[in-house]
């Protein structure tokens, strides 16, 4: 990346709606300037190539994926344990080079800290929270494994967002978009 880019860590709870304020910061940004950062992506990539499986169906949300959720998630942790920005390394290498990077999956303390220690000044940070019904509402099921564990909990006692934005309807959305906007100096 160019210096002077701004990269904007998106975190929040399971079906708060990272992937979806993704995708409409990328729209009214412009893919010209702005890229999707998936920290996942290599996750899932690592995990399919090591255990031999199809990744395309590991992508897809559906019950193949969250069978395999829990998993991965063990894997990753092992990954983890030895180099802990391990992932965020290489989904930043991989990243196609544009000004703005909106990184949608940002779960950890360690994540941050890499990001700060990494890109400085460039890094701004927001929460994106919903009700409880919200998410419910959503499909959102309680899972054991899943949902008490740290790559879900590790962010919740954080403290320091830049920005922090509720999800629950569509009115609210336009609104994170817009708050989104003006914290990288966009609008
Ligand atoms: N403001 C909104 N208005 C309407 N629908 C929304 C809104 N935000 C999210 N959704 C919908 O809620 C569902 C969950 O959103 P999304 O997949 O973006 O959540 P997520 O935080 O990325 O979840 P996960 O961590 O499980 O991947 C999607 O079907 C999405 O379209």
């Amino acid at each position: 990346m160019m210096s002077n880019n701004l990269i904007v860590l998106l975190s929040g709870k399971r079906k708060t709606g990272k992937d979806y304020i993704s995708e409409k910061l990328l729209k009214a940004i412009g893919e010209d300037k702005c890229a999707i950062v998936r920290i996942s992506e290599p996750i899932k990539s690592q995990y399919a190539k090591e255990h031999n499986l199809d990744l395309s169906e590991l992508m897809s949300p559906n019950k193949y994926k969250e069978e395999y959720r829990k998993q991965m998630i063990i894997w990753s942790d092992q990954v983890r344990s030895q180099d802990p920005s391990y992932f965020c390394k290489i989904a930043c290498s991989e990243a196609v080079p544009k000004p703005i990077w909106i990184v949608s999956d940002i779960r950890r303390k360690t994540d941050i800290k890499w990001f700060k220690a990494t890109y400085g000044g460039q890094i701004r940070t927001v929460r994106i929270s919903a009700t409880e019904q919200t998410r419910v509402n959503r499909g959102f099921v309680f899972t054991k494994g899943v949902d008490d564990v740290t790559s879900e909990c590790d962010l919740d006692d954080y403290t320091e967002w830049d920005l922090c934005v509720a999800n629950d309807s569509s009115e609210e959305c336009d609104c994170v978009i817009n708050k989104i906007l003006s914290l990288i100096n966009i609008v």
